[in-house]
């Protein structure tokens, strides 16, 4: 059996990717990692509120948790590699060296968005922002109440392959608020909005529109287990590897 360390336990995805395992017949949850304070119950699973000993109990790790929780992670794995699958999106510039510096010693896979849809929407966005060139592009995002980043995670990776298409870089043209009298769209302009209510689970829309048309590519999250399924798929996957950083195209072969 694979044994497989949860960070984030009592996440909402958290808890998705232990109820998930449960049944699973080639891998199981190991070992949980909750904040102190916070008790679960997890059947056969050592709980603790260390990192080291989660490190110590687990084949592979999976991180849904915030970008301070996934940097302490991260930092714990530099001493003691591990291969990781990370979801966790909002992380810094420095939390992103640290997945890289982390994957030159164990298999690391960091996705935002862990659907095979969004692994296929990136493609049609890098292709659609290339062939449409004089196109305006603009990407809505839409989550529940009480994601904490924003723009998603999922909407910035969507905005990079479309400013990549077009050899533009994204921290130049990216616009992420619009208010006042800001004047008219700048030609290479890539808005990325967020919107926020409810239980909504996830959902993007990345928009071309020209003088006389417009295309939107949409892709809609219907159920969390989306994002854990494809997670525990990535674990499998990832443990086998050579040190390195990996996506989720990697594991899905595309
Ligand atoms: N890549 C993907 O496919 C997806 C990515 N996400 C991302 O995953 C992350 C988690 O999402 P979600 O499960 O909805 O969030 P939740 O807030 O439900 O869960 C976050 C978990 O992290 C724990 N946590 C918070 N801070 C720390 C810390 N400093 N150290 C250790 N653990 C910590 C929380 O513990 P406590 O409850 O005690 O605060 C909780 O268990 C977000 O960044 C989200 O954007 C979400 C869905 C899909
Ligand atoms: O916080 C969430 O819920 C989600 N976060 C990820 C992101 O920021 O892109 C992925 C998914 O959309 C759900």
């Amino acid at each position: 059996m694979l044994n497989i360390g949860i960070y984030g336990g009592s996440g909402r995805v958290g808890s998705l990717l232990i109820k998930n395992l449960q049944n699973d017949e080639v891998a199981k949850v190991s070992c949980v990692h909750v904040i102190e304070g916070i008790e679960i119950e997890v059947p056969g699973a050592v709980v603790t509120n260390d990192i080291d000993t989660l490190i110590q109990n687990s084949d592979v790790i999976i991180d849904f948790t915030l970008p301070e929780g996934t940097q302490a992670l991260l930092e714990k794995l530099l001493i003691t590699p591990k291969p990781l699958v990370s979801g966790t999106t909002g992380l810094n510039d420095h939390q992103i060296n640290l997945l890289r510096e982390v994957a030159q010693k164990a298999p690391v896979l960091y996705a935002t968005n862990m659907s095979l849809g969004i692994a296929i929407l990136k493609r049609l966005v890098a292709l659609a922002s290339e062939k449409l060139r004089d196109f305006d592009i603009e990407i809505v995002e839409m989550h529940h109440r009480y994601k904490k980043d924003a723009p998603s995670g999922t909407a910035l990776t969507l905005a990079e392959f479309a400013a990549k298409a077009r050899g533009l870089d994204l921290d130049e043209v990216r616009v992420s608020g619009r208010d006042g009298n800001i004047g008219e769209r700048k030609k290479d302009e890539i808005g990325v909005f967020a919107l926020r209510g409810g239980d909504i689970v996830g959902r993007h829309t990345v928009g071309f529109y020209n003088d006389g048309e417009y295309l939107e590519l949409n892709h809609t999250a219907t159920s969390r287990d989306t994002f854990a399924k494809g997670a525990i798929k990535a674990a499998k996957w990832v443990v086998s590897q050579e040190p390195g950083l990996y996506t989720i195209d990697d594991c899905l072969g595309l």
